[in-house]
Formats: C-alpha cells, sequence, structure tokens
C-alpha cells in the first residue's frame, strides 16, 4: 500500500529518493520495532484514514470555540474507535503498542492536541499508579472505555514547581466519613490542568492531607466535577477556562476553586497511604515520593514525544528544502535546491541525528522505567533515584533540543515556514511548552544535579555507584570533572549520548543491512561530533574545583570553602526567626533569565541609535549586498562595543548609582554573549504576569473569567458529542 507510487510527486524529491542508499522499508520496521509492527500500524492507520472525519475548513481558520468544539467532535470519533480496537486486545506489550499507534496517528487529525491528552496521558497512568487493587478495578474500566472523562489537577496558582508547597486542602470529617475540599486563597486555585475547562466530569486532584487536625502533606484524589447527565459543575466548587495560550489552544485547560466541597473517604487514591474510617493514617508506600510516580512516567513519555514531534518537522523541512529553489550561483545555471547548500544541511542534519538520539534513548529509557516498576512491585525502590534523575535530565534536555531544533526546521524554509499551514509553528508552540510542564527545565537539571552530587559523595566514599554515573569513579582526581551545574548537565548529556551511541549499534547490530548500519553510525557520530564542537567552549573552562583539585585535598577544600560562605558568618540567620518563602526573583538561575534580557535592552536601544547615524554612510561605502551577509559574530561584536562606547558617553551625566546600575548591564552583556548565544527581548509588555502593580494572581484569573468559553456553563458540544459518546449511544 505504501509502496505505490504517486502521481504528480516534485522531480526533485523523486531524484533525491533515487539517491538513497538503503531500503526505505527497512529502516521503517527499524522505527516500529520490526516488521509485524509496521504492518500492524499501517493496518491500524488505514482503518482511521477510511473512518476518521477530516477537516473541512483549516483548524487554525476557526474561532476559538469552533476549534474546541471541532476538537472535541475529532476526539469522540477517534476515541471510538481506539476504545474498540483496546477491547479486542489481550497483551499488555499490544496494548502498548496500540496506544502508541493511535497518539501517532491522532495527530494526522488535529494540529492542536485533542482535549483528551490529559485523559490518556495523566488521568489513567494516575490511576494505575496511585490506586489501590480495589480502586484499579472500579476506576480503569471506566476510564479505559471513556465512560468518564479526566484530568490531572495539581498546579495551582501560586505553585506548581514546588509541590510541597500546595495550598488545596482535603481535610478528614469522620463523622460523615468524607474529605471536605477547601481553596482557602487565591493563590491555591488550580490552574492548568488540560481538558478541565470544559470537558472534563472527573478530575485528580492533588491536595494537603489533613486528618485528625494532623497535615500530612500532598495527596491525590479522584473527583467528580461535574454531573454525569446535564454536565453542570457541581455544587460546591468554580470551574471554567483559564484563557488563549500559545499553544494548546484546543486543550481547555482549566481553573478549578472548592469552597467545601465533600467527596467520599475512598475517593483518596489509596496505594501508598490510606485514612481509615475514623480517621487514623496509614502510610503503605516505603517511598516517599511515590505518590510523584505519574511525572515521572510522562516525563519519560516526553522523550519519545520530543522525537516523533522533532521528525514530523525535520521531515516537513527536508521535503521542503529538496523542493526550494534559490539564489542564482552561477549564470544561467538553474536555480540550486537549497537542500544542497551546506549551511542549511547544517541546520537540517543535527536536527535528523537528534531524532534518532531521543527515540533509541527513550526506547532504552522505557525499558528502564519498566525494570525498575517491576522491582518496587516486589518492595526494592532501591533503583528510583536513579530512575527520577535519570529521567528528569533526559526530560529537560530533550524538551528544550527539541523546540530549538523546531526553530531551525522553521528557519530553514524561510518565510513559508512561518505560516500556520506549514505546522511548523504548531509543533513549536506544543513542544516549547514541554520544556515547562511536567517540571521545569531548570528545576529538573537541579534535581538531577542533586542526585550527581550525592553521587559524588558515594565516589569519594570508596562506595559502589550504579553502571550509568560509574563515570564519575573513573574521573576522579582528574581534572575532566567539573562540579558546577553546567559541568553536571554536560556529563549526563554526555551519557544520553552514549546511550545513543550503544543503543543504535545494538540496534543495528543484526538483521539490518550494512547501507543502514552506515547511515546509523553516521547519524551518531553526527550528533555526538555536534555537540563535542557546541560545547568546546566549556570544555577550555579552569576547574575552579574543590573536589578536583591535583592535591585531591577534597575535604579539606570543601570545608576551607564553607566556613568562607557568608551564611557562616553569624551563629543564627534571622530566617530562623521568620523564614520567608523565596521568591524565584532570589534563584540565580532565574535571575540569569532574566537580567540579560534588561541588558540587552539597553544594548540594541544604543546600537539602534548608533546604526541609524551611520545606514546611509555604511550603504553607500559597501553596498546593501555585502551587509546583509555579516556572520553573527561580527553582528554580535557591534553590539557590544556600540553599547560599550556608547553608553560610556551618556552616562558621564548620570548620578553615581545609576551610572554603576547601567555600566553593570554593559559588563553583563558583554559576558554573558561570550558564554551564550541566545537572548530574548520583550519590548511591549501587555502581560498579567508583568504588571506594575505585581498582583499577577488576581489579573490572571480576571483574564480567566472574561474568556468567552466561560459565559457558557455548558458547551454544546457536550450535548453534540461528548454525552452520545459517553453513554454509547453515538
Ligand atoms: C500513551 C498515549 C498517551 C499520550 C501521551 C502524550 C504525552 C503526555 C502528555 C501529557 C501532557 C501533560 C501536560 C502537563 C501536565 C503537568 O504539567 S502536571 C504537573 C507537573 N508538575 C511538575 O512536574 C512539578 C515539578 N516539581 C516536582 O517534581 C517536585 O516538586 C520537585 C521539583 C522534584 C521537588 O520536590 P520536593 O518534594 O520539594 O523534593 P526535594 O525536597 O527537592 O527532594 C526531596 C527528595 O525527593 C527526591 N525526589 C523528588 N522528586 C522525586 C520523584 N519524582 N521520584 C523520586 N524521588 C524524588 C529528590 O531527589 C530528593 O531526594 P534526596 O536528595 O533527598 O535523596
Ligand atoms: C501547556 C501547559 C499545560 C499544563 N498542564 C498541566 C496539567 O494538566 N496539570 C497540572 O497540574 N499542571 C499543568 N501545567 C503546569 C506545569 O506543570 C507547571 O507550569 C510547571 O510545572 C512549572 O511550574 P510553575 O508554573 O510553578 O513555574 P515556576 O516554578 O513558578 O517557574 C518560574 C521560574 O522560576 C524558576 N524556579 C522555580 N523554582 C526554582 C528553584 N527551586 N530553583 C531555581 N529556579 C527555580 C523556574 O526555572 C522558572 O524559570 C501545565 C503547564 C503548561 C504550560
Amino acid at each position: 500500500m505504501r509502496n505505490k507510487p504517486i502521481a504528480n510527486v516534485n522531480a526533485d524529491l523523486l531524484k533525491e529518493r533515487k539517491n538513497c542508499s538503503f531500503d526505505i522499508e527497512e529502516l521503517t520496521n527499524l522505527i516500529d520495532g520490526g516488521k509485524n509492527q509496521t504492518a500492524r500500524r499501517r493496518e491500524i492507520e488505514n482503518m482511521l484514514l477510511k473512518n476518521m472525519p477530516f477537516d473541512i475548513i483549516p483548524e487554525e481558520c476557526l474561532s476559538a470555540k469552533e476549534k474546541y468544539e471541532n476538537a472535541v467532535r475529532k476526539s469522540v470519533a477517534l476515541n471510538k474507535i481506539g476504545v474498540e480496537l483496546v477491547s479486542q486486545v489481550t497483551k499488555a506489550k499490544e496494548l502498548s503498542d496500540l496506544t502508541l499507534t493511535l497518539r501517532r496517528v491522532s495527530d494526522a487529525y488535529f494540529r492542536e492536541v485533542t482535549p483528551f491528552l490529559l485523559h490518556l496521558g495523566m488521568f489513567i497512568p494516575t490511576i494505575l499508579g496511585q490506586c489501590s487493587d480495589e480502586q484499579v478495578a472500579h476506576w480503569l474500566p471506566l476510564a479505559m472505555q471513556l465512560k468518564i472523562i479526566g484530568t490531572y489537577a495539581q498546579t495551582e496558582l501560586g505553585h506548581g514547581t514546588f509541590i510541597r508547597g500546595l495550598e488545596t486542602t482535603a481535610t478528614y470529617d469522620e463523622r460523615t466519613e468524607e474529605f471536605v475540599l477547601n481553596s482557602p486563597t487565591l493563590s491555591s486555585s488550580k490552574w492548568w490542568a488540560g481538558g478541565l475547562g470544559k470537558t472534563a466530569n472527573h478530575c485528580i486532584v492533588v491536595a494537603q492531607l489533613y486528618t485528625k487536625g494532623e497535615c500530612y502533606g500532598t495527596h491525590p484524589f479522584i473527583v467528580q466535577i461535574r454531573d454525569m447527565d446535564t454536565h453542570m459543575p457541581l455544587k460546591g466548587l468554580k470551574v471554567g477556562e483559564i484563557g488563549p495560550r500559545l499553544g494548546f489552544q484546543t486543550a481547555d485547560n482549566g481553573f478549578l476553586v472548592f469552597d467545601n466541597f465533600r467527596i467520599p473517604r475512598d475517593s483518596l487514591m489509596m496505594k501508598h497511604a490510606k485514612v481509615l474510617k475514623d480517621g487514623t493514617y496509614v502510610k503503605i508506600a516505603r517511598h516517599s515520593k511515590l505518590t510523584y510516580g505519574t511525572m515521572i512516567f510522562v516525563r519519560v513519555l516526553l522523550v519519545s514525544e520530543m522525537a516523533f514531534n522533532l521528525s514530523k518537522a525535520v521531515t516537513i523541512a527536508v521535503r521542503y528544502s529538496a523542493v526550494r529553489r534559490q539564489s542564482e550561483l552561477k549564470p544561467n545555471e538553474p536555480e540550486p535546491q537549497v537542500l544542497d547548500y551546506l549551511t542549511q544541511q547544517h541546520k537540517l542534519f543535527i536536527s535528523i541525528s537528534t531524532v534518532y538520539a531521543f527515540q533509541f534513548t527513550s526506547n532504552w529509557l522505557m525499558k528502564t522505567y519498566h525494570t525498575v516498576q517491576a522491582n518496587m512491585k516486589h518492595g526494592n525502590t532501591d533503583a528510583l533515584p536513579e530512575l527520577h534523575a535519570l529521567s528528569s535530565c533526559l526530560k529537560a534536555i530533550c524538551t528544550s533540543d527539541c523546540s530549538a531544533a523546531i526553530e531551525q526546521c522553521r528557519f530553514a524554509c524561510g518565510g513559508h515556514g512561518y505560516m500556520i499551514s506549514s505546522n511548523l509553528p504548531s509543533l513549536y508552540a506544543f513542544t516549547t511548552a514541554t520544556r515547562t510542564y511536567e517540571g521545569d527545565y531548570t528545576v529538573l537539571l537541579l534535581q538531577t544535579a542533586r542526585f550527581l552530587v550525592k553521587t559524588w559523595e558515594q565516589v569519594e566514599l570508596g562506595n559502589a555507584v550504579t553502571p550509568m554515573v560509574a563515570y564519575l569513579a573513573r574521573h576522579q582526581n582528574r581534572e575532566a570533572w567539573d562540579e558546577s551545574p553546567e559541568g553536571i548537565i554536560r556529563a549526563f548529556e554526555a551519557i544520553a549520548a552514549g546511550v545513543y551511541q550503544t543503543e543504535s549499534v545494538r540496534s543495528v547490530s543484526f538483521g539490518q543491512s550494512d547501507a543502514i548500519k552506515d547511515v546509523m553510525k553516521q547519524l551518531s557520530d553526527l550528533y555526538l561530533l555536534y555537540w563535542s564542537l557546541e560545547r568546546t567552549g566549556d570544555l577550555l573552562t579552569t576547574l575552579k574545583s574543590t573536589l578536583g583539585s591535583y592535591d585531591g585535598r577534597v575535604y579539606e577544600r570543601l570545608m576551607e570553602e564553607a566556613l568562607k560562605s557568608p551564611l557562616n558568618q553569624e551563629p543564627v540567620n534571622e530566617s530562623f526567626h521568620n523564614e520567608p518563602e523565596p521568591q524565584v526573583m532570589d534563584f540565580v538561575s532565574q535571575q540569569h533569565k532574566l537580567f540579560i534580557g534588561i541588558a540587552s535592552y539597553y544594548s540594541y536601544s544604543m546600537t539602534a541609535l548608533w546604526l541609524w547615524d551611520i545606514l546611509t554612510k555604511v550603504t553607500s561605502e559597501l553596498g546593501v549586498g555585502k551587509t546583509d551577509r555579516l556572520p553573527e559574530s561580527h553582528g554580535r561584536a557591534v553590539f557590544m562595543s556600540v553599547f560599550n562606547s556608547e553608553m560610556e558617553k551618556s552616562v558621564s551625566s548620570l548620578s553615581a548609582p545609576l551610572q554603576a546600575v547601567l555600566r553593570q548591564l554593559v559588563e553583563l552583556y558583554l559576558y554573558y554573549w561570550t558564554l551564550e548565544k541566545r537572548g530574548d527581548l520583550l519590548l511591549v509588555l501587555q502581560s498579567t504576569l508583568g504588571s506594575y502593580d505585581g498582583r499577577v494572581y488576581e489579573r490572571l484569573m480576571e483574564e480567566a473569567l472574561k474568556n468567552p468559553p466561560n459565559k457558557e456553563p455548558v458547551n454544546e458540544s457536550f450535548h453534540k458529542y461528548l454525552k452520545p459518546f459517553i453513554q454509547g449511544k453515538l
């Protein structure tokens, strides 16, 4: 079916395909996991192609309301087939292959995401990971057959990262054997859960559990939020859509506020802890962080999600680059395909190798995840910290690299890449969110750093460590170890690259032809080479390390450094008496993100004035054709030198403190750009987050309430599609 010739294929594309050095079908089988899996995937795709309603008007041309309704219509149709297929499957492996195929094929129907994403991606996994056997038996069939539609509401207006700081309370009332849910403050409003705004009728709510006057920390509860027949929000809660976003337009992300909302005792998901009828709290888990399990699972999933999304983006960009012709290199000769430019290949080929790096690493990570889960079933949680560290850093790096690579793919498509119809903007909007959700990039890297530092301590003590981090022991007492967060991150990047190399070699070592092996080897080498070149600058850093000194006096140096700390200059810090929660502004990593923006603003303003003065002169002397191809480093140098000199001229009349601040900005700008190559500038604020009065949560809620979907309590797509679907009448 796939190999049937298609009429009217662009001649350049045909030519490129003919030049392919290997059998495409063979590579397809490798990616799918075998011939049978490829056949099965195609069978499902064909069935869906026959039965699924496609869009008549492109999604992007619809209003926000229409977009949502269209997404519900398509989700219902897709999941109707999905539920039927799932019901025919008996083996766990077949089920996981099927869900993966359905997930992949669903992208053919949604430019945006389905409002059921959280139901499939987090609600069902949380039932599996957090419910007692009895609860699984009750909830899982309902969820699998989509008799109920759920989401995962953990994040609040005031806290996303710091889960222990969540404010929603679930207080046990032993007289009625119920928990009472409350949102005591504005900042405790649940915020962000996908599908919550309009679609879900159930919700996993993460709340602080109180019983017999004691708080036992955050726990997950499964809560019905809408009437099953009318879909109206239940009494005692307020629920709505949070408002337009960069992407995720059709995911109806929502807010949820509780006012003495009562739920039965067994709404507490009781795999890891339970509350007895009399209110006694019983801890079951052997590890205190098992309630964070769904997040680990989704972080693992996201690695393959990134491989898939980047594979789509780079396929689009490579095909287009074969078709697109631009510029006259030799008079009277045809314009070359842009794919033939080395600079274009540089943009694209690293993305191709990154896709394979992510996919092989993802296969390996998923296997590791299942092994750790199997061990945990027998009570062994030893490997959990490493799994957490691994899934954290791989999630952080792959989501960040993926969105950056998709931007490169968009650049590679020139102006047309900016069209929504190219799908590159939507792919970018989807993937850039993954850098934030399920654990912010910086925060997750810091979790990994924490694990590595602890491992390093074990290495220092001569204790055995797991194979994944054994390289720390190999580097002991050698200059290669750099204990800074960047050094640690790089070390883990090296591991990711190592996994890729070993996994790709293993996967192609038997069965596959030499042609495929050659290509995979080239891609693997490209990935390693690219990152070693990207990080060359870092390799030149001096050590500045207490741990890596030549004489190995690690403990002495650690102690000397510790004694220098300003914190040790006073016996009791004032925060002992009154410790405020830190503002994220206090984190150095946050300042790093923000201050360069301020410095850049001044740099751009100064340089713009200077540039205006010399524009005419430069264009007449050099000619426009020559100036518009200045390499990036030259442009950057211009910004730096102009900023430096113009700022110096204009600050002399200012007061000393202001002069000092502005000079610091110049230094920061120069310093930053010697280390980094990216920056960001926000000129016009118009922002709920950046208002002068800092009333962030009030403004977010005010804007959400203005949101048109919140003007009607139940969207008409409930009556038209959702209700007949849930009740099996569609
Ligand atoms: C198949 C078809 C479906 C389709 C599929 C599609 C894809 C699927 C798309 C889904 C779409 C999702 C859409 C977004 C959905 C959200 O975004 S849901 C919300 C997600 N939220 C987050 O990820 C919040 C991030 N924050 C955190 O994870 C934690 O709070 C932090 C940052 C780890 C800190 O936690 P903490 O409790 O303050 O812990 P902390 O004091 O830092 O550490 C204490 C110890 O716990 C350990 N620890 C922390 N976390 C863990 C953990 N998870 N495990 C083990 N140990 C841990 C630490 O390592 C530390 O260990 P020690 O060093 O003491 O030994
Ligand atoms: C599209 C999308 C969908 C989402 N879906 C859901 C959902 O379905 N359910 C749900 O519960 N949540 C959801 N979320 C919320 C998401 O999980 C959180 O936004 C995410 O975990 C980040 O938390 P935050 O918003 O509190 O960021 P913050 O923690 O406030 O981050 C702000 C800045 O502070 C920095 N920072 C914070 N803490 C530290 C630290 N300790 N050290 C150094 N720097 C720090 C961060 O690096 C970041 O630069 C979604 C978010 C998005 C964007």
